[in-house]
């Protein structure tokens, strides 16, 4: 039986970049999915805005909703401050365990928490487990259709102080419609698009940036 795409994406990582040098290895897949086989990772254009991102906010307690290789992991947890914690859910065993390597290779398994297992389940025990109180940031890239309830989830269990920042992936290829939707007419948030293209692609694609503003919301009722 051959290999799968994960195992192909942290041989790339393994013979391509430096121990203990995250942008090597995020380079090293970069180069991998641009020029040898697509895979879903935020990619190097999008990736630079996700960067921007978390150097202007400095978060230090990060979510990221569906790992798969770790590339947004990687990326994400090299830019935290020295306090920070970056907190991964990822429900898929196999991509988990590549996901695990390439973090260990990267020399970054201090600052992050791989969990295997689905967000639907593991958000409302994080407080309890963790001793999360809110998170600062939070970046969705999982399952598309899951965007919306798991962002309603987060309210319910009182994980986003106002201030907190929710970074969507895919808004629009493969696109989260209801999702967007909600963001954008809710009180709670504050919603803004970062226009890009889908990664290793010219395709349109691009994230959203929304800041929770508390259940209350700002003024509307
Ligand atoms: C539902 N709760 C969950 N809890 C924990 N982990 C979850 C999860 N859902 C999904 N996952 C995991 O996240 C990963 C899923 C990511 C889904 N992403 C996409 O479908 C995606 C898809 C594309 C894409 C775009 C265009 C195209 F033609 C083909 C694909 C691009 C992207 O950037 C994407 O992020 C997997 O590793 C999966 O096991
Ligand atoms: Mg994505």
């Amino acid at each position: 039986t051959g290999s799968t795409r994960p195992q192909r994406i942290l041989r790339a990582v393994q013979k391509n970049s430096t121990r203990g040098s995250p942008c090597s290895v995020v380079n090293a897949i970069d180069d991998y999915c641009k020029h040898k086989e697509w895979a879903m990772n935020v990619g190097d254009e999008k990736g630079i805005i996700v960067d921007d991102v978390v150097l202007e906010l400095k978060p230090i307690t990060v979510l990221e909703l569906g790992t798969y290789c770790a590339y947004s992991t990687v990326r994400i947890a090299n830019l935290l401050p020295p306090e920070a914690k970056l907190i991964t859910l990822e429900f898929n065993a196999e991509s988990a365990a590549i996901a695990r390597e390439i973090i260990t290779w990267a020399g970054l398994e201090e600052k992050i928490q791989l969990i295997i297992g689905a967000s639907g389940d593991w958000i409302p025990r994080l407080k309890e487990e963790f001793g999360i109180e809110t998170f600062d940031l939070v970046f969705l890239d999982h399952w598309k259709d899951r965007y919306l309830p798991d962002t309603k989830l987060l309210e319910k269990c009182g994980l986003l102080k106002p201030g907190a920042v929710l970074l969507a992936d895919n808004v629009i290829c493969p696109g989260t419609p209801d999702y967007l939707d909600y963001v954008r007419n809710s009180p709670r948030y504050k919603s803004k698009f970062y226009r890009s293209h889908l990664e290793y692609t010219q395709e349109e694609d691009g994230l959203e940036h929304s800041v929770f503003l508390g259940m209350a919301g700002r003024g509307a009722e």
